[in-house]
């Protein structure tokens, strides 16, 4: 496999009962860098990092993730893997019972023998990343919804992992704690020499730390490239995306039947 490609997606199929979600996807995660996933709601990006993740298994295709075969993996060595993973889902809520340190302290608890005092020191270093060591004794319910979702970063890079994936980051979040996730996830991908992925529809914050773009709808990669190269991009499909404009070639529905074929069909039942 290419050297600097820490995921390859291939041919990936996926489906949900009779709908098909993803109908032969390939994208390639670049070692070190911030690859942005975005695309219309429901489009499936959250379930392509719950694929990614091992979560789900897929009807057909492979992911490889530093040369492995997710899906073909004993339990035991998925287990592994995703030590080398860190999450931050759009539900990833914190352990309301534990304290700040003891939600970031879990993983190491979870997945490491490590002595206490190495814990605290960890802890305490992902805690100053993301600029909450002195909240550490706060329990979540005394956390702001930005200061929650810091604390979830803060966990997700507990066991410093090599691939961090973001399931919509910004969420929720007012301009300035926008502001603050957008340098902490391109600090933290730094500071901890990791591989980003981001699922997100907040097109500003997430284009201005994204090295590359997968554009995804109807099952498909619809466009890819560099955040420069997308902007520019004449496919008018890629242009609403991009713009966020209403109205276009993008459709927002959920597929349905006809519309007056559905309400006639109420009518008969009444
Ligand atoms: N557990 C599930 N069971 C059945 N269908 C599901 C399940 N989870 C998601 N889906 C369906 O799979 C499709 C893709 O969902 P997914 O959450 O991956 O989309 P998304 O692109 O992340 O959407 P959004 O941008 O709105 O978060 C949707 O049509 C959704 O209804």
């Amino acid at each position: 496999m290419s050297q600097t490609h820490l995921v390859e997606v291939r041919d990936l199929h996926f489906s949900r009962g009779s709908r098909a979600i993803f109908q032969g996807i390939d994208l390639d995660i670049e070692q070190g860098k911030i690859t942005a996933i975005m695309g219309p709601s429901g489009t499936g990006k959250t379930t392509l990092l719950k694929l990614m993740g091992g979560q789900l298994q897929p009807d057909a295709g492979t992911v490889s993730i530093d040369g492995q075969n997710v899906h073909a993996l004993s339990r035991h060595a998925l287990f592994m893997m995703r030590r080398r993973m860190g999450m931050l889902f759009q539900s990833g809520a914190l352990f309301s019972d534990l304290s700040v340190f003891e939600n970031v302290a879990f993983p190491l608890r979870v997945h490491t023998q490590l002595p206490d005092s190495m814990i605290r020191d960890q802890v305490l270093m992902k805690l100053e990343a993301v600029g909450l060591r002195g909240a550490r004794d706060l329990m979540p319910s005394e956390l702001s919804g930005g200061m929650t979702r810091r604390v979830a970063l803060a966990r997700a890079v507990a066991l410093d992992p090599d691939l961090i994936m973001y399931d919509e980051p910004f969420v929720g979040q007012d301009p300035i704690s926008k502001g603050v996730l957008v340098k902490l996830i391109h600090d933290l991908n730094k500071a901890f020499g990791a591989t980003s992925v981001i699922v997100s529809h907040d097109i500003t914050e997430t284009l201005s730390i994204a090295d590359y773009v997968y554009v995804i709808a109807n099952g498909q990669v619809m466009a890819h490239g560099t955040p420069e190269a997308l902007n520019l991009e004449a496919d008018p499909r890629v242009d609403q995306f991009m713009h966020g404009r209403p109205d276009g070639p993008v459709p927002f529905h959920y597929p349905a039947p006809d519309f007056r074929d559905d309400m006639l069909d109420a009518g008969e039942k009444v």
